[in-house]
């Protein structure tokens, strides 16, 4: 990982919002960081942070009387620090988001063409006539087919991939550095969903971005990650290449994860039990309550260190910590003999680009 080149560089991250039973800790302490050209994935649970902390990146989220705190570095500035008016430069020609439903996302009273335009004039000063031509241009590169003929159509008129295709149009408007895609595929089919993330893959080399993706759909990482940040609770509980993730996984949380997948024996449902209420965490790992391996030393303290358990994999689990036994939890065995083949050759999936 070539952490001293990153475009983002998250550091302790924490977000809080003041509710009526008190103040909720949503992201509590978290790093992560995201190089050009590379997509780092966040997954976990829902209600885990990952949304809440990809909207501190750019402070998108309305977080007062609660706050966001630590750094959030996008080359080499700290978008925590910025004055409001930087800020929002930055969110609208650097850094971008698409999110998981388009439709909310779009003005239902104008043409996709005109408001992929507006977008396009915000950003450059560009005659009407040039703003057209390149808004067909962004329509036909995202896989719109008869461009020029759809584009006074009304976004009703467009199925929900293509709305997506749409956002995605809107997104690249201002040539972004960084995409950030919140659960983008997860209202779609799953051949859609399959055709956009391809899309998505095609454009980041195109537009040489780097991507910070948000799912709790595993299959979905498989497809598109070069690293993976698991989260739950708020926390990091393990990272690593998608390669060390899902033929290595470290940490109990990221092996249930992965076996209640098909691919890996599992029914597709989810992990028993519930996440901890975000207002009042329970002391040591956050998912000892749920942890089968979880002794008393997981039960107290704070969440563990992330400990290299692997070149460029960690794992936040007192069992890989020091004095602590990974063959408690298995130690390096894992998936069904071994060989879980549940990232597949056709999906373009390696190490992290370094
Ligand atoms: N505006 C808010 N005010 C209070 N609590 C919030 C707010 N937004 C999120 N939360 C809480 O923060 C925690 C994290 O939510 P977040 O939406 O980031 O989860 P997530 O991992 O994105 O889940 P999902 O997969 O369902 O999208 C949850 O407990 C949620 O209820
Ligand atoms: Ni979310």
């Amino acid at each position: 990982m070539s952490d001293d080149q990153s475009l983002l560089e998250v550091e302790t991250l924490t977000t809080t919002f003041s509710t009526d039973d008190g103040t909720l800790t949503a992201v509590d302490g978290i790093d992560f960081s995201v190089d050009t050209g590379e997509t780092v994935c966040i997954v976990g649970e829902s209600g885990s942070g990952k949304t809440v902390a990809t909207e501190s990146v750019t402070k998108i989220i309305n977080t007062p009387p609660g706050k966001i705190e630590g750094t959030v570095r996008y080359k080499g500035r700290d978008l925590l620090s910025i004055p409001e008016s930087e800020l929002r430069q930055v969110r609208g020609s650097e850094i971008a988001h698409i999110f998981q439903n388009p439709q909310e996302a779009m003005n239902h009273c104008y043409t996709v063409g005109w408001q992929i335009t507006e977008a396009l004039q915000i950003h450059r000063d560009v005659s009407d006539e040039e703003a057209r031509t390149k808004a067909v241009d962004l329509m036909d590169r995202v896989g719109i087919a008869n461009a020029s003929s759809r584009f006074d159509d009304y976004p009703h008129e467009f199925s929900g991939g293509q709305k997506q295709r749409i956002m995605i149009a809107m997104a690249l408007v201002s040539d972004p550095d960084l995409l950030i895609a919140d659960e983008p595929t997860t209202a779609l089919d799953v051949t859609v969903q399959a055709q956009i993330l391809e899309l998505l893959d095609d454009l980041q080399d195109e537009f040489e971005m780097g991507i910070l993706f948000v799912t709790h759909d595993l299959g979905v990482v498989a497809q598109i990650a070069d690293r993976i940040v698991v989260m739950y609770a708020g926390k990091v509980m393990e990272r690593g290449s998608v390669l060390d993730i899902f033929d290595n996984p470290k940490h109990p949380y990221t092996r249930q994860l992965l076996e209640c997948l098909p691919e890996f024996g599992g029914t597709g449902g989810g992990i028993p039990g519930a996440l901890p209420d975000p207002h009042d965490p329970p002391d040591g790992c956050r998912f000892a309550p749920r942890c089968e391996y979880a002794e008393e030393a997981c039960r107290t303290g704070e969440q563990p260190e992330e400990v290299e358990v692997e070149t460029g994999q960690r794992a936040s689990c007192v069992h890989y910590g020091p004095g602590g036994d990974p063959s408690v939890v298995g130690g390096g065995e894992f998936g069904p003999g071994g060989e879980t083949g549940a990232v597949d050759g056709d999906s373009e999936v390696g190490p992290a680009d370094d």
